[in-house]
């Protein structure tokens, strides 16, 4: 079943298209991962899902109705980045125990085990924590609550790559007790790629991609060796990314349309075989067409 359906969606602020005609379907009880590089509108689609932000055009539908303003959007999810705010004048220990009259679902003592874990101080204010730390108790707040529809925008913004790891083992070890829908976006493809299920990529508000990690990771194919074959090689097909190396060698990932023998048939001609990853093919797809930053520094 679909949680979410986006049909031909558009946000735009002023004359800038921050969401551009966006189509696609988000299934129940799946991890999906919202992926794009800055600007691409990760942000801008979670927000009109979550009903914060009203859409321009096109048909967003999120458990069967309009999400802007919809109590029944509000009370089944959440939606979790480093700007939330809370009640100032509140302590941590007020804010989770508060926490329960409005999910649901709200599992106190996970929070509190959670909260202990991450050494979080009962007594301070949300406004007074470090970067890491509110990303932490948003965190927190964001597992805890088990709302069917969770959404987290960038929430390890802020972590440091040993509390990022716990993040993602603690949402999987409850997603896999307590499935829901989970939107997840996130810059650092490489370190949840284990997590997700299905990937949306995205670039300059449109969709480049949705499909499951799993085919994405055979959706390429990596091949090094002689210019000269890699050409011919890949004449028929879509080159994702191609760079010179040294003395005649090139490099390319390409589309993996290649049939088994045509693949053995590339050995032999010496062409050495790799897998693309997916954090790999992820920029590749969303890279602009102003080649790479060390053109930066090039002297033409
Ligand atoms: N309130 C706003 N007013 C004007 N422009 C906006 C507003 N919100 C977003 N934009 C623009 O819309 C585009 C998409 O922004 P969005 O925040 O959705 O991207 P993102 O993919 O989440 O980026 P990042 O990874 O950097 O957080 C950007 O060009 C941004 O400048």
């Amino acid at each position: 079943m679909n949680v979410i359906t986006c049909s031909n969606v558009t946000k735009q602020f002023g004359k800038k298209y921050a969401v551009n005609g966006l189509n696609c379907r988000i299934e129940e009880n799946k991890i999906t991962g919202v992926i794009g590089r800055n600007g691409a509108g990760k942000s801008t689609l979670l927000k009109m899902i979550a009903g914060y932000l009203k859409k321009s055009s096109g048909d967003i539908s999120v458990f069967g109705t309009h999400p802007f303003n919809s109590l029944d959007v509000s009370i089944n999810s959440i939606y979790i980045d480093d700007q939330m705010i809370f009640p100032p004048s509140m302590q941590l220990e007020e804010l989770l125990e508060t926490a329960g009259s409005f999910y649901p679902n709200w599992d106190e003592k996970l929070a509190w085990k959670l909260f202990h874990y991450f050494s979080l101080d009962k007594k301070q204010y949300h406004h007074h924590l470090s970067k890491g730390q509110t990303s932490t108790f948003n965190f927190i707040i964001g597992i805890a609550s088990r709302c069917s529809l969770t959404i987290l925008d960038e929430p390890v913004s802020g972590l440091d790559a040993g509390a990022r790891k716990d993040f993602y083992r603690a949402l999987l070890k409850d997603y896999i007790a307590y499935p829901r829908t989970i939107l997840l976006s996130s810059h650092h493809m490489e370190e949840i790629e284990d997590l997700l299920e299905d990937v949306l990529l995205l670039k300059e508000g449109r969709e480049i991609l949705h499909m499951p990690v799993s085919g994405l990771k055979e959706f390429a194919v990596g091949l090094k060796g002689s210019k000269k074959v890699i050409s011919q090689v890949v004449k028929d097909k879509k080159v994702f990314f191609y760079r010179d190396l040294h003395s005649h060698m090139s490099y390319a990932a390409v589309e993996n349309t290649f049939t088994k023998a045509e693949l053995q048939n590339m050995r032999t001609q010496d062409l050495f075989l790799s897998a693309v990853s997916a954090a790999d093919l992820c920029i590749y797809l969303t890279q602009d067409e102003k080649g790479g930053i060390d053109d930066v520094f090039s002297e033409s």
